[in-house]
């Protein structure tokens, strides 16, 4: 990234659309990139790329080597979603769209998946749970995003195709890592890091419990909690403002945050940021949606929260994260919200949402 004499930014980023809902709410989270940088006074440019079913129908190959060019030669990625029923329906699908995801993610080296989730203040009637029970929570949860069941060998079926398997393994070095980063993240934040795992039953779980345990002498200024993940499920929604840092598996994590989606009120209200080795990737926690693909009525929210942790976790800029999340905040406030929240309101589409966000975040000096 270049930085002009001002300490202004002149930044590229590689643009992944993907299938589904990922092209419309991408349009989205450009509109309020643009409208951050109009006003901060940065520049950017895209290249964009594709990933995914399109990807497969384009060229073959759900991660093509041009796109992990594209990454690589950008400042960060700017991800939407894959996934196409036209796979997901098909067993015998020679490839598949997640191949593409997950041979991304590992060949970026992203092996962390940080999954903020929070309620937005006055918002908590969003949420299903009792408003008393979701006020205040704000907890990070860290997954594991390049190891594990999703990419263990060996995967796949017996001759005869009755009998299917899949491999979970977790190398030492890799749990050292993601929770050196999820302690140092709980440092930073209340202190407090619950570990989840299935350590009563597997071999994998039991490693990341004694790494965790080696290791917790070093930080001793963490509160560190260990959590059966079937009792974690529970509590999330039980009792959301227990946690603080939550760090886990890929498969573990995967699964508790949409679960923990609800906590928010919608699973179009979560973000994310993919960091690791080569770059940083940002992505709504979300699927392709394909049900409201084409509609206009998905929420653009989680893609343009990720573009806030895009700012704040790639390119340095805490102010301009600030001012996205304080748009998205004015929004649900507004009523400006897609179906999934509105509640005896009228929904709006999801580029009124994002053009709504896009003009806060540009009359914000005028308030
Ligand atoms: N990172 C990725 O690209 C991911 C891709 N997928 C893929 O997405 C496809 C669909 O999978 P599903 O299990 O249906 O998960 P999904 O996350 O696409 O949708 C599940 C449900 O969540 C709600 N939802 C999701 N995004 C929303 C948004 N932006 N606004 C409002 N509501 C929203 C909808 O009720 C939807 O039916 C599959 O092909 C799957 O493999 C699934 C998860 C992550
Ligand atoms: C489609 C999966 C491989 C990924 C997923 O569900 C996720 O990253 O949340
Ligand atoms: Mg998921």
């Amino acid at each position: 990234m270049k930085l002009n004499k001002d300490k202004k930014m002149n930044f590229k980023l590689a643009v992944l659309a993907g299938d589904g809902i990922g092209p419309e709410i991408m349009a989205q989270a450009l509109k309020v990139v643009q409208a951050v940088c109009t006003r901060f006074g940065h520049e950017f440019s895209c290249e964009e790329a594709l990933v995914g079913a399109c990807a497969i129908d384009a060229v073959g190959d759900p991660y093509p080597k041009e796109t992990h060019h594209t990454c690589l030669n950008a400042d960060a990625v700017l991800f939407g979603a894959l996934g196409s029923p036209k796979y997901d329906n098909n067993p015998n699908a020679k490839v598949r769209p997640e191949q593409g995801l997950l041979k991304m993610r590992k060949s970026l080296g992203l092996y962390a998946n940080l999954r903020p989730v929070s309620v937005f203040e006055g918002m908590e009637h969003h949420s299903p749970l009792k408003e008393e029970r979701v006020r205040g929570a704000d907890f990070m949860c860290v997954r594991e995003l390049t190891s594990g069941l999703y990419f263990g060998k060996p995967q796949g079926r017996s001759e005869d195709g009755n009998t299917a398997y899949d491999t979970c393994i977790y190398t030492r070095e890799e749990i050292e890592r993601i929770l050196k980063l999820a302690f140092e993240l709980a440092q930073s934040r209340r202190k407090k890091l619950t570990v989840v795992d299935k350590a009563n039953v597997l071999a994998t779980s039991r490693l990341w419990r004694q790494v965790a345990q080696e290791m917790e002498p070093r930080y001793a200024d963490v509160e560190t909690e260990y959590m059966f993940v079937d009792n974690a499920a529970m509590k999330l929604i039980q009792n959301p403002t227990h946690f603080d840092v939550l760090v886990t598996e890929n498969l573990f994590g995967d699964i508790l945050t949409d679960e923990a989606s609800v906590v928010s009120g919608s699973l179009g209200l979560l973000p994310s940021a993919s960091i690791g080795v080569h770059t940083s990737l940002f992505e709504p926690i979300h699927g392709s949606y394909p049900q409201a693909a084409g509609k206009n009525i998905a929420n653009p929210l989680a893609m343009i929260l990720s573009t806030a942790m895009l700012f704040e976790y790639a390119l340095d800029a805490p102010e301009e994260g600030r001012c996205i999340r304080e748009a998205v905040q004015a929004s649900l406030e507004a009523k400006v919200v897609t179906e999934d929240l509105a509640e005896g309101t009228p929904a709006y589409s999801t580029s009124d949402v994002g053009d709504w966000v896009a003009r806060w975040i540009a009359k914000k000096e005028e308030r």
